[in-house]
Protein backbone atom coordinates (compact mmCIF):
# COMPACT_ATOMS: atom_id res chain seq x y z
CA UNK A 1 0.00 0.00 0.00
CA UNK A 2 1.22 3.30 -0.89
CA UNK A 3 0.20 6.04 1.41
CA UNK A 4 0.26 10.04 0.32
CA UNK A 5 1.13 12.16 3.53
CA UNK A 6 1.01 16.02 3.76
CA UNK A 7 2.09 18.60 6.93
CA UNK A 8 4.55 15.83 7.88
CA UNK A 9 6.16 18.70 9.72
CA UNK A 10 3.29 19.45 12.28
CA UNK A 11 2.08 17.87 15.27
CA UNK A 12 -0.16 15.29 13.79
CA UNK A 13 2.38 14.74 10.69
CA UNK A 14 4.97 13.97 12.35
CA UNK A 15 3.32 11.38 14.57
CA UNK A 16 2.04 10.21 11.39
CA UNK A 17 5.37 9.80 9.42
CA UNK A 18 5.54 7.21 12.20
CA UNK A 19 3.11 5.46 13.30
CA UNK A 20 1.92 4.82 9.57
CA UNK A 21 4.85 3.40 8.74
CA UNK A 22 3.74 -0.73 9.56
CA UNK A 23 1.19 0.15 6.51
CA UNK A 24 3.45 0.18 3.64
CA UNK A 25 4.79 2.88 1.90
CA UNK A 26 4.72 6.37 3.16
CA UNK A 27 5.44 8.71 0.66
CA UNK A 28 5.83 12.04 2.68
CA UNK A 29 5.72 15.62 0.84
CA UNK A 30 6.20 18.85 2.76
CA UNK A 31 5.79 22.38 1.82
CA UNK A 32 8.72 22.59 -0.35
CA UNK A 33 7.25 19.59 -2.57
CA UNK A 34 3.40 20.54 -2.08
CA UNK A 35 2.30 23.92 -1.24
CA UNK A 36 -1.42 23.50 -0.18
CA UNK A 37 -1.70 27.25 -2.01
CA UNK A 38 -0.31 25.60 -5.06
CA UNK A 39 -3.30 23.75 -5.81
CA UNK A 40 -1.48 22.62 -9.68
CA UNK A 41 1.30 21.34 -7.98
CA UNK A 42 -0.73 19.13 -5.29
CA UNK A 43 -2.78 18.07 -8.29
CA UNK A 44 0.14 16.88 -9.90
CA UNK A 45 1.68 15.25 -6.77
CA UNK A 46 -1.46 12.71 -6.22
CA UNK A 47 -1.33 12.23 -10.38
CA UNK A 48 2.37 11.12 -9.69
CA UNK A 49 2.36 9.36 -7.12
CA UNK A 50 -1.03 7.48 -7.07
CA UNK A 51 -1.64 6.65 -4.34
CA UNK A 52 -3.88 3.64 -2.41
CA UNK A 53 -4.14 6.27 1.00
CA UNK A 54 -3.97 10.11 1.51
CA UNK A 55 -3.99 11.54 4.89
CA UNK A 56 -3.97 15.06 5.24
CA UNK A 57 -2.91 17.10 8.35
CA UNK A 58 -1.39 19.97 6.43
CA UNK A 59 -3.73 23.01 7.22
CA UNK A 60 -3.79 26.51 8.64
CA UNK A 61 -3.87 26.39 11.89
CA UNK A 62 -3.33 30.23 13.38
CA UNK A 63 -6.74 30.91 14.79
CA UNK A 64 -6.26 34.36 15.45
CA UNK A 65 -3.95 35.27 12.37
CA UNK A 66 -7.08 33.45 9.79
CA UNK A 67 -9.49 36.51 11.05
CA UNK A 68 -7.10 38.84 8.47
CA UNK A 69 -5.91 36.16 6.32
CA UNK A 70 -8.79 34.29 4.93
CA UNK A 71 -7.92 33.89 1.55
CA UNK A 72 -5.20 31.84 2.64
CA UNK A 73 -7.11 30.15 5.08
CA UNK A 74 -9.76 29.06 2.52
CA UNK A 75 -7.48 28.00 -0.09
CA UNK A 76 -5.27 25.70 2.17
CA UNK A 77 -8.48 24.28 4.46
CA UNK A 78 -10.95 24.11 1.68
CA UNK A 79 -9.78 24.79 -1.80
CA UNK A 80 -6.70 22.33 -1.04
CA UNK A 81 -8.93 19.53 0.21
CA UNK A 82 -10.95 19.86 -2.74
CA UNK A 83 -8.34 19.21 -4.73
CA UNK A 84 -7.15 16.21 -2.78
CA UNK A 85 -10.72 14.76 -2.63
CA UNK A 86 -11.16 15.00 -6.12
CA UNK A 87 -7.75 13.54 -7.31
CA UNK A 88 -8.71 10.93 -4.69
CA UNK A 89 -11.98 9.92 -6.54
CA UNK A 90 -10.19 9.54 -10.28
CA UNK A 91 -8.13 6.93 -8.60
CA UNK A 92 -10.21 5.16 -5.96
CA UNK A 93 -7.96 6.27 -3.10
CA UNK A 94 -9.11 7.00 0.80
CA UNK A 95 -8.94 10.35 1.84
CA UNK A 96 -8.30 11.08 5.52
CA UNK A 97 -8.69 14.35 6.31
CA UNK A 98 -8.72 15.83 9.87
CA UNK A 99 -11.20 18.48 10.86
CA UNK A 100 -12.25 20.90 14.32
CA UNK A 101 -13.77 21.21 16.99
CA UNK A 102 -14.14 24.90 16.09
CA UNK A 103 -16.80 24.03 13.53
CA UNK A 104 -19.57 24.65 16.36
CA UNK A 105 -20.11 27.41 17.79
CA UNK A 106 -20.15 26.18 21.38
CA UNK A 107 -23.65 27.31 22.35
CA UNK A 108 -24.43 23.07 22.97
CA UNK A 109 -24.94 21.90 26.83
CA UNK A 110 -23.45 18.45 26.34
CA UNK A 111 -21.00 16.82 23.97
CA UNK A 112 -21.68 17.53 20.22
CA UNK A 113 -22.16 14.55 18.31
CA UNK A 114 -21.49 14.37 14.32
CA UNK A 115 -25.21 14.78 13.62
CA UNK A 116 -25.05 18.17 15.68
CA UNK A 117 -25.11 21.66 13.31
CA UNK A 118 -22.36 23.16 12.50
CA UNK A 119 -21.91 27.01 12.92
CA UNK A 120 -18.54 28.22 12.82
CA UNK A 121 -17.90 31.49 15.08
CA UNK A 122 -14.55 32.52 13.22
CA UNK A 123 -12.68 32.63 9.83
CA UNK A 124 -10.51 29.11 11.04
CA UNK A 125 -13.17 27.27 11.61
CA UNK A 126 -15.27 28.29 8.63
CA UNK A 127 -12.62 27.19 6.46
CA UNK A 128 -12.56 23.98 7.95
CA UNK A 129 -16.06 23.70 7.22
CA UNK A 130 -15.36 24.43 3.88
CA UNK A 131 -13.07 21.38 3.60
CA UNK A 132 -15.14 19.20 4.92
CA UNK A 133 -18.01 20.08 2.75
CA UNK A 134 -15.91 19.78 -0.23
CA UNK A 135 -14.74 16.61 0.40
CA UNK A 136 -17.97 15.37 1.14
CA UNK A 137 -18.82 16.28 -2.47
CA UNK A 138 -16.20 15.18 -4.64
CA UNK A 139 -17.78 11.68 -4.52
CA UNK A 140 -14.77 9.52 -3.34
CA UNK A 141 -14.25 7.73 -0.36
CA UNK A 142 -13.27 9.94 2.84
CA UNK A 143 -12.69 9.67 6.64
CA UNK A 144 -13.19 13.09 7.96
CA UNK A 145 -11.52 13.33 11.49
CA UNK A 146 -12.42 15.92 14.03
CA UNK A 147 -10.36 16.75 16.92
CA UNK A 148 -9.64 19.56 19.35
CA UNK A 149 -7.21 21.00 21.39
CA UNK A 150 -4.23 19.26 19.74
CA UNK A 151 -1.11 19.27 21.66
CA UNK A 152 2.29 17.76 21.29
CA UNK A 153 5.94 17.35 23.03
CA UNK A 154 7.45 19.67 19.66
CA UNK A 155 5.62 21.89 17.61
CA UNK A 156 3.50 25.15 18.50
CA UNK A 157 0.64 24.28 20.99
CA UNK A 158 -0.80 25.37 24.37
CA UNK A 159 1.10 22.92 26.31
CA UNK A 160 4.32 24.00 25.36
CA UNK A 161 2.88 27.80 25.64
CA UNK A 162 2.22 26.85 29.24
CA UNK A 163 5.45 25.23 29.93
CA UNK A 164 7.23 28.68 28.94
CA UNK A 165 5.05 30.92 30.53
CA UNK A 166 4.97 29.05 34.13
CA UNK A 167 9.23 29.42 33.53
CA UNK A 168 9.06 33.13 32.78
CA UNK A 169 6.18 34.21 35.60
CA UNK A 170 4.90 33.56 38.84
CA UNK A 171 1.09 34.33 37.80
CA UNK A 172 -0.64 32.85 34.81
CA UNK A 173 -4.30 34.13 33.96
CA UNK A 174 -6.33 31.00 32.16
CA UNK A 175 -9.66 31.68 30.46
CA UNK A 176 -11.88 29.03 32.44
CA UNK A 177 -14.85 29.41 30.89
CA UNK A 178 -14.13 27.52 27.20
CA UNK A 179 -14.29 23.97 27.95
CA UNK A 180 -13.12 20.94 25.93
CA UNK A 181 -10.58 18.09 25.64
CA UNK A 182 -6.85 18.51 25.15
CA UNK A 183 -5.93 15.74 23.10
CA UNK A 184 -2.14 14.35 22.14
CA UNK A 185 -1.20 14.32 18.18
CA UNK A 186 0.48 10.88 18.86
CA UNK A 187 -2.97 9.45 20.47
CA UNK A 188 -4.52 10.95 16.61
CA UNK A 189 -1.74 9.63 14.68
CA UNK A 190 -2.29 5.94 16.47
CA UNK A 191 -5.96 6.10 16.08
CA UNK A 192 -5.53 6.89 12.70
CA UNK A 193 -3.44 4.08 11.63
CA UNK A 194 -6.35 1.63 13.05
CA UNK A 195 -9.00 3.91 11.15
CA UNK A 196 -7.09 3.44 7.78
CA UNK A 197 -6.57 -0.35 8.64
CA UNK A 198 -10.48 -1.37 8.78
CA UNK A 199 -10.85 1.18 6.32
CA UNK A 200 -8.83 0.04 3.59
CA UNK A 201 -10.35 -3.67 4.54
CA UNK A 202 -14.02 -2.53 4.08
CA UNK A 203 -13.26 -0.76 0.89
CA UNK A 204 -11.84 -3.96 -0.87
CA UNK A 205 -14.31 -5.87 0.35
CA UNK A 206 -17.03 -3.47 -1.08
CA UNK A 207 -18.73 -2.50 2.47
CA UNK A 208 -16.40 1.22 3.30
CA UNK A 209 -18.71 4.05 4.12
CA UNK A 210 -17.39 7.54 3.89
CA UNK A 211 -18.03 8.88 6.82
CA UNK A 212 -17.13 11.75 9.65
CA UNK A 213 -15.87 11.16 13.00
CA UNK A 214 -14.49 12.86 16.50
CA UNK A 215 -11.61 11.80 17.63
CA UNK A 216 -10.65 13.10 20.83
CA UNK A 217 -9.37 11.98 24.53
CA UNK A 218 -12.35 11.12 26.50
CA UNK A 219 -12.81 13.71 29.58
CA UNK A 220 -12.75 17.77 29.70
CA UNK A 221 -11.60 20.81 31.30
CA UNK A 222 -11.24 24.01 30.57
CA UNK A 223 -8.00 25.93 29.40
CA UNK A 224 -7.78 26.68 32.82
CA UNK A 225 -8.27 23.20 33.66
CA UNK A 226 -5.47 22.18 30.72
CA UNK A 227 -3.04 24.56 32.24
CA UNK A 228 -3.06 24.13 36.04
CA UNK A 229 -2.46 20.16 35.30
CA UNK A 230 0.35 21.31 33.27
CA UNK A 231 1.80 22.85 36.08
CA UNK A 232 0.85 19.60 38.47
CA UNK A 233 2.32 17.19 35.91
CA UNK A 234 5.68 19.10 36.23
CA UNK A 235 5.45 19.24 39.39
CA UNK A 236 4.68 15.75 40.36
CA UNK A 237 7.31 14.83 37.86
CA UNK A 238 10.22 16.91 39.76
CA UNK A 239 11.67 17.96 36.64
CA UNK A 240 11.38 22.21 36.71
CA UNK A 241 12.15 25.00 39.23
CA UNK A 242 7.89 25.43 39.17
CA UNK A 243 7.01 25.80 42.73
CA UNK A 244 4.69 28.74 43.23
CA UNK A 245 2.97 29.45 40.13
CA UNK A 246 -0.33 30.56 40.42
CA UNK A 247 -2.69 30.20 37.84
CA UNK A 248 -6.07 32.17 37.63
CA UNK A 249 -8.85 31.35 36.45
CA UNK A 250 -9.96 34.09 34.55
CA UNK A 251 -13.14 34.95 32.02
CA UNK A 252 -13.07 34.99 28.28
CA UNK A 253 -13.83 38.61 28.12
CA UNK A 254 -10.88 39.03 30.33
CA UNK A 255 -8.57 38.11 27.73
CA UNK A 256 -10.01 39.27 23.88
CA UNK A 257 -8.12 37.70 21.06
CA UNK A 258 -9.10 38.76 17.23
CA UNK A 259 -10.89 35.59 16.45
CA UNK A 260 -14.17 34.13 19.05
CA UNK A 261 -13.69 30.94 20.37
CA UNK A 262 -16.92 28.41 21.02
CA UNK A 263 -17.28 28.08 24.83
CA UNK A 264 -18.47 24.28 24.75
CA UNK A 265 -15.75 22.68 21.97
CA UNK A 266 -16.65 19.15 23.89
CA UNK A 267 -17.05 15.90 21.16
CA UNK A 268 -18.34 12.72 21.47
CA UNK A 269 -16.47 9.80 20.18
CA UNK A 270 -19.54 7.62 20.43
CA UNK A 271 -19.28 6.96 16.81
CA UNK A 272 -15.50 6.31 16.38
CA UNK A 273 -15.73 3.72 19.47
CA UNK A 274 -18.36 1.77 18.05
CA UNK A 275 -17.29 1.75 14.49
CA UNK A 276 -13.64 1.35 14.83
CA UNK A 277 -13.49 -0.91 18.83
CA UNK A 278 -11.62 1.53 20.24
CA UNK A 279 -11.44 3.39 23.84
CA UNK A 280 -10.34 6.79 24.14
CA UNK A 281 -7.95 6.94 27.01
CA UNK A 282 -8.58 9.91 29.55
CA UNK A 283 -6.80 13.75 28.43
CA UNK A 284 -4.10 13.71 31.66
CA UNK A 285 -3.18 10.03 30.81
CA UNK A 286 -2.33 10.95 27.61
CA UNK A 287 -1.22 14.46 28.74
CA UNK A 288 0.90 12.55 31.37
CA UNK A 289 2.62 10.35 29.16
CA UNK A 290 3.65 13.34 26.63
CA UNK A 291 4.95 15.21 28.95
CA UNK A 292 7.49 12.23 29.91
CA UNK A 293 9.31 12.70 27.04
CA UNK A 294 9.61 16.65 27.46
CA UNK A 295 13.22 17.39 28.65
N1 LIG B 1 -3.76 22.26 16.52
C1 LIG B 1 -4.95 22.06 17.05
O1 LIG B 1 -5.22 22.41 18.20
C2 LIG B 1 -6.02 21.38 16.26
C3 LIG B 1 -5.82 20.96 14.97
N2 LIG B 1 -6.85 20.38 14.25
C4 LIG B 1 -6.64 19.94 12.89
O2 LIG B 1 -5.78 18.82 12.93
C5 LIG B 1 -4.91 18.82 11.80
C6 LIG B 1 -3.47 18.75 12.24
O3 LIG B 1 -3.18 19.91 12.99
P1 LIG B 1 -1.74 20.15 13.68
O4 LIG B 1 -0.87 18.98 13.46
O5 LIG B 1 -2.00 20.62 15.04
O6 LIG B 1 -1.22 21.39 12.82
P2 LIG B 1 0.16 22.16 12.91
O7 LIG B 1 -0.15 23.60 12.94
O8 LIG B 1 1.03 21.57 13.99
O9 LIG B 1 0.85 21.78 11.52
C7 LIG B 1 0.32 22.27 10.34
C8 LIG B 1 1.03 21.60 9.18
O10 LIG B 1 0.47 22.10 7.98
C9 LIG B 1 1.51 22.53 7.14
N3 LIG B 1 1.07 23.62 6.27
C10 LIG B 1 0.46 24.76 6.61
N4 LIG B 1 0.26 25.52 5.51
C11 LIG B 1 0.77 24.82 4.47
C12 LIG B 1 0.89 25.08 3.08
N5 LIG B 1 0.43 26.21 2.54
N6 LIG B 1 1.46 24.15 2.32
C13 LIG B 1 1.95 23.00 2.84
N7 LIG B 1 1.88 22.71 4.14
C14 LIG B 1 1.29 23.62 4.95
C15 LIG B 1 2.61 23.00 8.08
O11 LIG B 1 3.83 23.06 7.38
P3 LIG B 1 5.02 24.04 7.86
O12 LIG B 1 5.68 23.31 8.99
O13 LIG B 1 5.87 24.16 6.65
O14 LIG B 1 4.39 25.32 8.28
C16 LIG B 1 2.54 21.89 9.13
O15 LIG B 1 3.21 20.75 8.68
C17 LIG B 1 -5.30 20.06 10.99
O16 LIG B 1 -6.25 19.70 10.04
C18 LIG B 1 -5.95 20.97 12.01
O17 LIG B 1 -6.90 21.84 11.42
C19 LIG B 1 -8.08 20.16 14.80
C20 LIG B 1 -8.33 20.52 16.08
C21 LIG B 1 -7.31 21.14 16.94
C1 LIG C 1 -1.48 31.75 26.26
C2 LIG C 1 -2.81 31.99 26.93
C3 LIG C 1 -3.97 31.57 26.32
N1 LIG C 1 -5.17 31.77 26.92
C4 LIG C 1 -6.41 31.30 26.27
C5 LIG C 1 -6.71 31.84 24.89
C6 LIG C 1 -7.58 30.77 24.31
O1 LIG C 1 -8.93 30.99 24.69
C7 LIG C 1 -7.07 29.51 24.97
C8 LIG C 1 -6.23 28.64 24.07
O2 LIG C 1 -5.27 29.42 23.40
P1 LIG C 1 -4.69 29.00 21.98
O3 LIG C 1 -4.29 30.21 21.27
O4 LIG C 1 -3.71 27.89 22.18
O5 LIG C 1 -5.99 28.35 21.35
P2 LIG C 1 -6.38 28.11 19.86
O6 LIG C 1 -5.28 28.46 18.95
O7 LIG C 1 -7.70 28.72 19.65
O8 LIG C 1 -6.54 26.52 19.86
C9 LIG C 1 -7.31 25.95 18.83
O9 LIG C 1 -6.47 25.71 17.73
C10 LIG C 1 -7.19 25.26 16.58
C11 LIG C 1 -6.17 24.98 15.49
C12 LIG C 1 -8.16 24.18 16.85
O10 LIG C 1 -8.56 23.47 15.94
C13 LIG C 1 -8.80 24.11 18.21
O11 LIG C 1 -9.20 22.78 18.55
C14 LIG C 1 -7.96 24.67 19.31
O12 LIG C 1 -6.93 23.78 19.73
O13 LIG C 1 -6.31 29.91 26.09
C15 LIG C 1 -5.25 32.42 28.15
O14 LIG C 1 -6.37 32.61 28.70
N2 LIG C 1 -4.12 32.85 28.77
C16 LIG C 1 -2.88 32.67 28.20
O15 LIG C 1 -1.84 33.09 28.81
MG1 LIG D 1 -3.23 28.35 18.42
Amino acid sequence: MRILLTGGTGQVGWELARTLMPLGEVIAVDRSQADLSDLNTLKGIVEQHQPHVIVNPAAYTAVDKAESESELAFLVNAEAPRVLAEEANKIGALLVHYSTDYVFDGSKNTPYTENDATHPINVYGQSKLAGEQAIQSAGGDYLILRTSWVYASRGSNFLRTIMRLAAEREELKIVADQIGTPTWARLIAEVTVHVVRQSVFEQQSGIFNSNAYHLTASGETSWHGFAQKIVDIVREQGKAELKNQVIHPIPTTDYPLPAKRPANSRLSNERLEQQFGLVMPSWDNALRLCMQELS
